[in-house]
Formats: C-alpha cells, structure tokens, sequence
C-alpha cells in the first residue's frame, strides 16, 4: 500500500517536472517559429524577438519550458542569462544564409564552451529547407564543426518550421535523449 502511494506520488512528481529548454540561434533562423508550431502547431507571423518568448510545451511524456531568446548581434551577449539548469538547446540555422553560417558557427562554439551548458544536449534543426538552395543537414554539420565536438550528446535535423517536415524527427530525438539523461 505505503508503495503504491509513493509510486503514485513520485509519478505525479515526474508529470510535472519541468525540463528547460533553449531555443538559439542567429537572428531570422526561425527559432521564433519554430516556438509556436511546436507550441500551437501553426505558423505565426513573427517580428524580430527583442528578449524572449517562454512557453511551456508538452511533447511525448515531457512538460518543457522552452525559452527563445532574440538573435541579433547586440542581444547575443545575454544568451548565457539563460543557461542555468538547461537540458538541451535547440540551434536553429537559416540553411540558405551561407554567408553568415561561420558567424553561426562561432556563436554555437562559444555558446558550447559555457560551463553551465556541459551537460546541456544539442539538437540543431538545418532550418528552410522548404527554400531553393537550402543546405543540407550534412553540409550544416560540417560548417557548424559538430563532428568535432566532444562529450556532447548532439543530433542534425534538416527542417522547415513551416511545412513542419523533420520537426517531429528532432523532438523525437530530444525526447527520448533527456528521458535518457534523466
Ligand atoms: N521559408 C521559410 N521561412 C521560414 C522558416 N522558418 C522561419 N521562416 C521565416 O523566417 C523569418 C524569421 O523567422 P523568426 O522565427 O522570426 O526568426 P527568429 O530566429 O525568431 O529571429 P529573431 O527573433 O530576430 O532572433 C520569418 O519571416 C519566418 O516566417 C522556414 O522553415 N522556411
Ligand atoms: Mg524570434
């Protein structure tokens, strides 16, 4: 009896737990986007994100709290006011800005230097892929660094957050890595 109330609870507990995720990337990715399909399942029309947007989104069996943060230059320094206590960021790349994917790519690496994202998982979602030219995931890979990343639990997904294809595929993925980690 006294375990199954205790199973009960811890259950209860589990259902609320809240994970935090980050949504980052530079600006006019499609992090905003991104947000609202995973948070209503609808494209909405965004502006450029001066702070933040915070949601709480329920994907599989977990309750996340997903922050996305504004890209732009001048707003990029106050990422790192976020990274406590992060399970996972979600880098969202504008696959067909090629000339700003070395800007991109020097962000994540400093943004993955943070001791406070050591043990953070890393999705990155090659966004616009509904875009002529867009580059592929392996390509994004390759221009991001990731296969020289270390000790990272990571994972590419080409996307588009409007036609919605290869969203769920990452948050699959992210589901079942922090269910993993937990
Ligand atoms: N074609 C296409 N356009 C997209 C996609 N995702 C986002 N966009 C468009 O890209 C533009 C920027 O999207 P946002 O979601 O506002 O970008 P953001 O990353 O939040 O930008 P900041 O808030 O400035 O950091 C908007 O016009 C979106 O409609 C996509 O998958 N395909
Ligand atoms: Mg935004």
């Amino acid at each position: 009896m006294g375990g199954q109330i205790s199973k009960l609870l811890s259950s209860l507990i589990w259902a609320k737990k809240e994970i935090r995720i980050l949504i980052l990337g530079l600006d006019n990715a499609g992090k905003t986007t991104l947000l609202y399909r995973l948070k209503i399942g609808e494209v909405v029309t965004t502006i450029p994100t001066i702070g933040f947007n915070v949601e709480s989104v329920t994907y599989g069996n977990l309750n996340f709290n997903v922050w996305d943060l504004g890209g732009q230059t001048s707003i990029r320094p106050y990422w790192r006011c976020y990274y406590a206590n992060t399970a996972a960021v979600i880098f969202v790349v504008d696959s067909t800005d090629i000339e700003r994917l070395e800007i991109a790519a020097d962000e994540l690496a400093s943004m993955l230097n943070e001791d406070e994202l050591r043990e953070a998982a890393l999705l990155v979602f090659a966004n616009k892929q509904d875009q002529p030219g867009a580059r592929g995931a392996g390509e994004i890979s390759e221009a991001l660094k990731l296969a020289e990343l270390r000790d990272r639990n990571w994972s590419i997904v080409a996307c588009s957050a409007i036609d919605g294809k290869g969203i769920s595929e990452g948050m699959d993925w992210l589901v079942q890595t922090v269910n993993s980690e937990s």
